[in-house]
């Protein structure tokens, strides 16, 4: 069996053609803040693409760029000030920072209402409760959706969740649990992984190692979700990103696979404009 390529574009498009199509309904356009910390390149294309991507769907949006050198003093207050502002409805701090700023403290510095990362300790909790109401990080949401697309009733399945990072992996193994998904978290110290996913319905990766996933770890007629964004080198001495999964050969027992790139990163940016829409209204609505 040649399993579905699952069309993240596709259903990228889809969202934000929906997303377009209420800001237009609404008295004042969603704005958008985005904190960015040093000079890696990767960074900077992935905030450029979501600045691209406010601008279609008509959102306002503003970036404040600092230097790797940046106190965290400096970015607290940043923060603080797009708390403050009005016209601001989402704030994103563009992972990750350096070692010398503390991730947690600045995520908590971020307005609940604001944090269309989903990353405040707030809303982590509330979807850790599996409780509405609150903002949902963005890739683990957008993965949901592309899994929901081929299987629409989660219940009882066995699904895999690899790596445990507060921004894709926990929050993903708590999305599935609240789709009643029997979820197992593996993760750096896990003993034999490949034995684990085995036994997966639902293969969700975002380890960050390109091709670590082979088709002899997938259990027939899987779905497998790749979050992983790796650039690797070509023989012919360019580059091209390939994802954590070995996709040709996996492709072979699974029944529906994202690809990479097209699948997790455009809904990723999507979902970014969904929270940002969704806490617009919140605080539009008062
Ligand atoms: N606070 C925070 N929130 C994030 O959501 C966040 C972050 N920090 N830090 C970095 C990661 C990475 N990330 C991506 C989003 C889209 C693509 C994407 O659209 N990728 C395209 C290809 C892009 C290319 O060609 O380079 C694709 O997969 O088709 C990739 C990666 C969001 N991240």
């Amino acid at each position: 069996m040649t399993a579905l390529a699952i069309d993240g574009a596709a259903q990228a498009g889809a969202v934000l053609a929906d997303v377009r199509a209420r800001a237009a309904r609404m008295a004042r356009r969603p704005g958008l803040a985005v904190i960015l910390v040093g000079d890696d390149p990767a960074s900077h294309v992935y905030v450029r693409s979501k600045l691209k991507r406010a601008a279609e769907v008509g959102f306002e949006s503003r970036t404040a760029r600092f230097s790797l050198e940046v106190s965290e003093a400096d970015i607290l207050a940043h923060v603080a000030a797009f708390n403050a502002a009005p016209e601001v409805d989402g704030i994103l701090v563009q992972l990750p920072l350096p070692d010398h700023i503390n991730t947690l403290r600045v995520m908590a510095a971020i307005d609940p209402d604001k944090d269309v990362d989903g990353l405040h300790a707030l809303n982590a909790g509330k979807v850790a409760q599996g409780g509405a109401g609150g903002l949902t990080p963005c890739t683990p949401l957008g993965c949901l959706m592309l899994i929901k697309s081929v299987a629409p009733d989660l219940t009882g399945m066995n699904a895999v969740v690899l790596g445990s990072s507060n921004i894709v992996g926990k929050p993903m193994a708590a999305l599935l649990l609240a789709e009643r998904a029997t979820v197992t978290v593996a993760h750096i110290h896990t003993r034999d992984t490949p034995f684990l996913c085995c036994g997966a319905d639902v293969l969700v990766t975002a380890v960050g190692k390109p091709r670590l996933v082979r088709a002899d770890w997938i259990k027939p007629g899987a779905i497998v979700i790749d979050v992983g964004i790796n650039r690797v080198a070509t023989p012919e001495g360019g580059s091209r990103l390939v994802g954590d999964v070995d996709f040709d050969a996996v492709r072979e027992v699974a029944s529906a696979i994202t690809p990479v790139p097209g699948g997790v990163g455009p809904m990723t940016i999507a979902c970014l404009m969904l929270n940002t829409l969704t806490a617009a209204q919140a605080r539009q609505v008062g």
